[in-house]
């Protein structure tokens, strides 16, 4: 699952609003080279939408936003690959260690990537990206945290996904600039599409 994240490079974050734009949403990141998704508990929509995707052997799906261990309970139950948060929950991630399912939290600090390898975890969220030091930060980090890897998340684009790549403690980027909500909301999936198969192109030419 870590290499399958590793080898993709960027997984779009979606907030979902209806259950029924899930598979076009997933037909159209396919499309453009991400057959991959972190979808958030953000909308009542969301633990659905990964309950449709999940038996899709060419589609990684995931969850985002997951606050607790009740809530890590009903995304493995939905059959989330991989679960995400944007904050360290103890319970939460030991919760998911336990039952071998994947997890990405976000830290922000090195306080918090003490607590992160206290757990034994050996690859994190850094999140928000871009409001808490984005590349400059994670320079500054990988001298004491040589080891450990990130999925920065948050202000990532086009326009600096190669600084954020370039770092070889950067396994993949989070974002959402593919899949906005109103793209999905308005039912604009070819644009989804276009600006997905623009950024696979991106990671091409980095030889991502
Ligand atoms: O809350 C933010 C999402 O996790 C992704 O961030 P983004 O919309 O800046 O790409
Ligand atoms: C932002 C983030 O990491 C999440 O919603 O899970």
């Amino acid at each position: 699952m870590l290499d399958q994240i590793a080898k993709l490079r960027i997984i779009p974050v979606v907030a979902i609003q209806s259950v029924e734009d899930a598979v076009p949403l997933a037909n159209s990141l396919s499309i453009g080279g991400l057959p991959v998704a972190e979808i958030t508990l953000r909308t009542p929509a969301g633990l659905a939408s990964i309950a449709a995707l999940a038996s899709r052997p060419d589609f990684l799906v995931g969850a985002g936003t997951v606050h607790s261990v009740d809530q890590a309970k009903q995304v493995a139950d939905a059959g989330a690959r991989f679960v995400v948060s944007p904050g360290l929950n103890p319970k939460t991630v030991q919760w998911c260690l336990d039952k071998q399912m994947p997890v990405f939290p976000g830290i922000s600090s090195p306080t918090d990537l003490e607590m992160a390898l206290d757990l034994g975890l050996k690859v994190v969220k850094f999140f928000p990206a871009e409001q808490i030091g984005g590349v400059k930060m994670l320079k500054a980090l990988q001298g004491p945290y040589g080891e450990i890897r990130f999925i920065p998340t948050g202000g990532i684009s086009e326009s600096n996904l190669a600084d954020y790549l370039a770092l070889p403690s950067v396994i993949a980027c989070g974002g959402s600039w593919m899949v906005k909500s109103d793209m999905i909301n308005s039912g604009r999936f070819g644009e989804i599409e276009r600006l997905t198969a623009e950024a696979t192109r991106r990671l091409q030419s980095l030889g991502s």
